[in-house]
């Protein structure tokens, strides 16, 4: 059972950068939780504000309920309190409230609901969604808006003044106006998280339309690198920011881009790259080439 309150929670993640952990699985694809631990025991020398377990990055998507409990668990007990945890639900309405449910149990101090699979939907019924699971839960819920689950500004300030505990907006979609909207609409409310792939490439400019953090792939292989970035972006240090997406971010995003889903795959990579075996990805994801993976190596080499 967590001891943060929703509020405390969200005013705490906009302290710092989020960190979102691979989800480590051995070459048969089962989870290797001795890696998982191993892992946020290494990252655990650097100072974030938040670990959402099995979230995007963790491949939360492709893990049964019964796995995000254990990584999630696994996660609680590694952290043992330094920073706050913070659990994925994912799915329909049910899945997500079982999942929410689970999270409180295993001690999780935050939920991430992220968008539902398959279906599209219209603003009343997934304010209904969110607010079905906000109310399932004692946790503070981050919304993640993106894909077939992206809030309109008017859902948002409808679902802030329904539920005390949504208090975090993640922002997957990195469109200017609906920022824009949502921050004059319901400002300080709450805390905004940019989350879209590879978030730093957005983190300057969202910094001025209200969103105060992001959560950081990168950081799981080049944490120093990913600190100093974000430390860059709060400071306002726009020759610094440029200076170091032409040195790596870039670059990494012309790997990235060449094919669907590797915003995943490369992060894992990254990790594999490092020596710090985080294993392969699971289908539907695949792995970044024999050549790729050399590529990115040499480039992680720049700034390590
Ligand atoms: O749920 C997730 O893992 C995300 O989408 C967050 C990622 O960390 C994303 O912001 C990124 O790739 O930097």
């Amino acid at each position: 059972m967590t001891s943060v309150t929703p509020d405390e929670l969200a005013a705490h993640l906009k302290t710092g950068l989020l960190s979102f952990p691979v989800t480590h699985f051995r070459p048969d694809l089962s989870f290797d939780e001795q890696a998982y631990r191993e892992h946020l025991s290494w990252l655990s020398q650097y100072d974030v504000a938040g670990l959402f377990a099995a979230g995007g990055t963790g491949e939360g998507f492709s893990l049964t309920p019964a796995e995000i409990d254990t990584v999630v668990r696994a996660a609680v007990s590694e952290v043992a309190g330094r920073v706050p945890v913070i659990a994925p639900a994912t799915g329909g309405t049910m899945s997500a409230i079982a999942q929410a449910q689970a999270a409180e149990a295993a001690g999780a101090d935050g939920l991430l609901l992220l968008p539902p699979y398959l279906t599209e939907a219209g603003q009343r019924g997934l304010v209904e969604h969110v607010s079905a699971v906000c109310r399932s839960t004692n946790l503070g819920v981050t919304v993640y808006s993106r894909a077939n689950a992206i809030l309109t500004d008017v859902s948002v300030a409808e679902l802030a003044d329904r539920n005390e505990n949504f208090v975090c907006l993640k922002d997957g979609v990195g469109n200017i106006e609906m920022m824009t909207r949502t921050y004059a609409r319901v400002g300080n409310r709450l805390t905004y998280i940019g989350g879209l792939p590879t978030a730093e490439t957005f983190a300057l400019p969202l910094l001025q339309l209200g969103v105060s953090t992001y959560s950081s792939a990168i950081f799981n292989f080049v944490p120093e690198f990913a600190l100093g970035f974000y430390a860059d972006v709060r400071a306002q240090d726009r020759d610094a920011v440029y200076r170091k997406l032409n040195e790596f971010v870039i670059p990494y995003l012309d790997i990235r881009d060449r094919t669907k889903g590797y915003a995943v795959s490369i992060v894992k990579a990254g990790v594999n790259a490092i020596g710090r075996s985080a294993g392969p990805v699971r289908p539907p994801l695949q792995d970044l080439t024999a050549d790729e993976l050399t590529q990115l190596t040499e480039l992680i080499g720049r700034v390590k």
